[in-house]
């Protein structure tokens, strides 16, 4: 027997001892079932006939036993509805299984100069996440950075916009005019747009609904570019199938931050406006390369729409994670612990759109040295 299928029989071994006892209050049933390990996954083989129920509540069981049991070995990632494979077997019994996706060893969080991190982006095309994450954003659009005060949000956003702002455009909008719109302002970009007061000096004006209107505005010039895209990509291609780059355009990033500051306080119609845009870049902006990043502490409904949520592939929650927090943003993760990492800039990351991604995981935001 080679090292590997050792290894490989060794692991199953555990991972019956681990079930052995949680599993099945009879331990006749530790006969009822057999596990295959694959390199993306496993899998729980029932043998019929069985003496249990397997619903939606026997496969969370199972994931929340050996999400923290196989730590470090493996990382598994909470797939978002129970997943069941068929198997190549004449053996009517044995014929489906249960998947339990889970990754080799557990990604690590990249501490690198942003040189490094750039061109890890030239090599793949993809912007860097961790070593073995990254997001591409063609196939997986637009995203979502939620967490409390302290989280790591606001240090994300600058990594990310860093990045953006090399491979494409990229606007700031940045209701407390700081990090973010420092770090724009630094960099000399002029597309940044902060409350007047802050611009002026004039701190009797607050933030108000002028400053709404005034994001407004400048996400409806984003929205001309985008019918002005697609226009030009319906008359110019001759595909069914395609996208900016074909026309050689750049892709246009749109970093909003802290997104529930903007509206409050802000009257009924302007927040609609406000709303509706952003839905309409959100679901109509990826063709034309038109993506949005949105950081705010939480994503309740009353600040992003269930649709525009559900059109944003790319879902970061850091700091603490608990059911209460992640309800918003992981509706399906509820009661569902993951092992977080710790440290700064910590919590769980799910990248719809993409197969290499098959559902919710940890992540550690880069630190830039
Ligand atoms: N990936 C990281 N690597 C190293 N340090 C980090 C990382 N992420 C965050 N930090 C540090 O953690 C602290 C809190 O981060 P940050 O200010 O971004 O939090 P925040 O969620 O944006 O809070 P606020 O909403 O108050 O702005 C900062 O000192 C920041 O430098």
């Amino acid at each position: 027997m080679g090292f590997k299928q050792k290894k490989t029989n060794l692991m199953l071994e555990y991972i019956k001892d681990v079930l052995r006892y949680i599993l099945f209050s009879n331990s006749d049933q530790n006969a009822e079932y057999d596990l295959l390990l694959k390199d993306d996954g496993m899998i729980f083989v029932p043998i019929y006939p069985i003496t249990y129920v397997i619903d939606e509540a026997f496969y969370n069981k199972i994931f929340n036993v050996l999400n923290l049991a196989l730590t470090p070995e493996y990382t598994l990632i909470r797939p978002l509805t129970m997943q069941v494979v068929v198997l190549e077997t004449a053996n009517l019994s044995q014929e489906r299984g249960l998947f339990f996706p889970m990754r080799k060893g557990t990604a690590n969080r990249l501490n690198e100069t942003m040189e490094q991190i750039i061109q890890r982006f030239y090599q793949t095309g993809r912007i860097p996440i961790m070593d073995i994450i990254d997001w591409d954003f063609v196939k997986a659009p637009h995203a979502i950075i939620t967490g409390v005060s302290g989280s790591g949000k606001s240090y994300y956003m600058k990594v990310l916009f860093q990045i953006c702002s090399i491979i494409g455009n990229s606007i700031a909008i940045d209701p407390k005019g700081s990090d973010l719109a420092r770090l724009a302002h630094k960099q000399g970009n002029e597309d940044i747009v902060i409350p007047q007061f802050i611009s002026s000096g004039n701190g009797e004006q607050g933030i108000g609904g002028k400053f709404l209107q005034d994001v407004i505005k400048a996400l409806k010039n984003i929205e001309s570019i985008m019918y002005e895209r697609q226009s030009q990509i319906y008359q110019n291609s001759d595909k069914v199938s395609t996208d900016y780059r074909e026309l050689g355009f750049k892709p246009y990033f749109v970093f909003i931050d802290e997104l529930a500051a903007l509206l409050t306080g802000a009257n009924k119609a302007v927040k609609d406006d406000f709303q509706n845009t952003l839905t309409r870049l959100i679901v109509l902006g990826r063709e034309a390369g038109i993506y949005l990043i949105l950081a705010m502490q939480s994503a309740r409904a009353e600040y992003v729409p269930t649709i525009v949520r559900d059109s944003i592939s790319l879902r970061i929650q850091l700091g603490r994670i608990n059911s209460e927090n992640t309800r918003f943003l992981f509706p399906e993760l509820n009661e569902m612990p993951m092992v977080p990492m710790g440290g700064k800039g910590t919590g769980i990351i799910s990248i719809a759109g993409d197969s290499r991604y098959s559902g919710i995981e940890p992540i550690a935001t880069p630190t830039i040295i």
